[in-house]
């Protein structure tokens, strides 16, 4: 029988799957179904200092034909607020699970603010910084401009002074798994990588009413759910590559134990799900658990270290 149980940085887990963050866990109802999942760890929505209300609707479509194979969404960071979820943060249960919290402050001094906020406050929670937010009009992805990632990193090491992660947007070029991966590598509390967050300003049109699906931003939205599969293991094997002494957080596409393990194959330690837990809410968690378990045991793997980024190549 596998056993799922997994070291995250230094914390025991008891299984490497949970939320992608913005899904599920924008609310405390929802954080606390979440807490009472089935899920290993969870991670809030990402927030911004101040409350946010977000773009206007319609703002998430599931791209289905009988079943759903994908979602596009430009919410614009809706959130609580960042006051909130450190309010959360300080009466989360952390012998239950690990809680992960998101920031994605509209500017670097935004960012620093709430960091130094969360800092004071000595929680147990693990930041992971938002690098790759693609809906807020007018705001580009720090992820894709390479000098303020630099600074963002260098600001935040020195300022957080803890370990943290970063979310990624996906990459589509080896030169640009190289030049991130570089900066990414001068940071040492950077400790793990999470990839990938959506696939930014893609447009789905409905032939019907030959309109686009959603309304911000002229239909451009990020992609996510089966259409991201692909990249998602490439970003998550390019960092788990180039970056050996980090730990890589998958996500993208997972909808079943199938897509988990591959992930893990790769590299990654953790993953994520967005738009199947989206669709079908936390009881996803234990049937993705059920799934991983039963392939690794068909595989002969008893623990998810065992075949852990040990992806074969041709
Ligand atoms: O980082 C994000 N990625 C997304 O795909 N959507 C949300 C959002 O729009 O709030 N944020």
């Amino acid at each position: 029988m596998a056993d799922l149980t997994t070291q995250f940085l230094d914390l025991p887990v008891k299984n490497p799957v949970m939320n992608a963050a913005g899904v599920w866990c924008s609310v405390a109802s929802q954080l606390e179904a979440l807490a009472e999942s089935a899920a290993g760890a969870m991670v809030t929505k990402s927030c911004t200092l101040q409350p946010r209300d977000g773009n206007p609707e319609p703002r998430y479509r599931v791209l289905d034909g009988d079943k759903p194979f994908g979602s596009i969404n430009s919410m614009g960071l809706p959130n609580e607020g960042f006051a909130y979820y450190l309010r959360y943060a300080q009466r989360h249960d952390y012998e239950e699970k690990p809680l992960f919290v998101s920031l994605s402050g509209l500017t670097l001094d935004d960012n620093l603010t709430m960091i130094d906020s969360l800092k004071d406050a000595v929680t147990p929670a693990i930041l992971e910084v938002n690098l790759s937010c693609p809906n807020v009009p007018g705001k580009s992805q720090i992820g894709y401009d390479f000098e303020s990632m630099d600074t963002l990193l260098a600001e935040v090491s020195s300022g957080y002074q803890r370990p943290f992660g970063v979310k990624l947007p996906p990459y589509f070029d080896m030169a640009h798994f190289d030049e991130a991966a570089e900066i990414l590598n001068r940071y040492p509390l950077v400790a793990f990588v999470t990839c990938i967050n959506s696939i930014g300003n893609a447009l789905v049109i409905d032939l019907a009413s030959e309109t686009t699906l959603i309304k911000p931003k002229d239909g451009f939205g990020g992609l996510g759910g089966d259409y991201v599969l692909p990249t998602a293991l490439a970003n998550v094997n390019a960092f788990y590559r180039r970056c050996p002494n980090k730990t890589i957080i998958g996500c993208g596409g997972i909808k079943s134990g199938r897509e988990a393990f591959m992930h893990i194959l790769a590299g990654a330690t953790l993953v994520q799900i967005g738009t199947s837990l989206y669709e079908e809410g936390p009881g996803i968690f234990q049937r993705v658990l059920d799934e991983l378990s039963a392939i690794m045991d068909e595989k002969g793997y008893a623990t998810t270290e065992e075949f852990r980024g040990k992806l074969k190549t041709l």
